[in-house]
């Protein structure tokens, strides 16, 4: 297997505060790997500086084989790296198609955007597969559920045609039902990408995930497979930890 994302030696300063430090981290092509940390452990930073969102203080991020450093959030997304936000970025009043198909002509000349097409491309008919929303193509995003609207979100990145994908907790707020589908939904598009979750849920994990990165404190603090992970008594401690941490707080307050 070859890296496509391979990150050296990156550390972000806020304002003399290190939210990333010295993080080395290398996913290769087509896999679907899972990115785990405590709150403030880095994990949003470490994927802006891989979108462009945020700029490294120090070292590299090379997306297959090339240093991205000094390419925009837009020029990223040319090159094949998408991602969802926490926030959702859906037309509400546009129907689950047009948003699909708005999506998928964010690489179109301008020309061809203002020309009326008929018919569904084969990326947004693809991403309509892949997502199951076909029956909901004429449906307004405004009234779809929660978990419909972020696999209407996970859609619309595969239309975009990316190569890697960067979702921040997608089965957040989902039902146990949604959580299922939204897995095998991952490992689905994981066939033909590669796949970057950030995603704090272990039952989630322990179903889908292969291979884990725990950061925490801006730091690479293990890498292996859910079982690797959950048994190292660091990641015990800095979870554990947190969790006496709160259970004293609850007491206290
Ligand atoms: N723009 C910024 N300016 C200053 N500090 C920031 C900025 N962005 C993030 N931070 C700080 O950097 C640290 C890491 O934040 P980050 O959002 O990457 O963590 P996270 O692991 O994604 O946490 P969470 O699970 O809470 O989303 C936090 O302490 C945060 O307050």
């Amino acid at each position: 297997m070859t890296a496509l994302l391979e990150v050296r030696d990156v550390s972000v300063v806020f304002d003399g505060f290190r939210a990333l430090d010295g993080v080395n981290f290398t996913v290769d092509n087509g896999e679907l790997r899972f990115l785990i940390g405590p709150n403030g452990a880095g994990k949003t930073t470490l994927i802006d500086i891989i979108t462009g969102l945020t700029k490294p203080t120090t070292g590299t991020v090379r997306f297959d084989g090339a240093v991205v450093n000094g390419k925009r959030e837009h020029q990223r997304v040319r090159l094949g790296i998408g991602r969802t936000f926490q926030t959702s970025v859906v037309f509400e009043e546009l129907t689950v198609l047009e948003n699909l198909d708005l999506a998928a002509s964010f690489r179109k000349p301008l020309v061809s955007l203002l020309t009326r097409r008929r018919g569904v491309t084969e990326k947004v008919a693809q991403a309509l597969e892949t997502t199951q929303l076909t029956d909901l193509a004429s449906r307004k995003a405004g009234v779809l559920s929660h978990g419909q609207r972020q696999w209407l979100e996970i859609g619309m990145l595969i239309a975009q045609g990316p190569r890697l994908l960067l979702l921040d907790e997608p089965v957040a707020g989902m039902s146990s039902e949604e959580r299922v589908r939204t897995g095998d939904l991952l490992t689905e598009i994981a066939k033909d990408h590669t796949v970057i979750v950030i995603e704090h849920d272990m039952d989630f994990l322990r179903r889908y995930a292969s291979t884990v990165t725990v950061l925490h404190e801006g730091k690479l603090l293990i890498e292996g497979s859910v079982d690797e992970v959950r048994a190292d008594p660091r990641v015990q401690e800095v979870y554990l930890g947190r969790a006496r941490e709160e259970a004293a707080h609850d007491v206290v307050s």
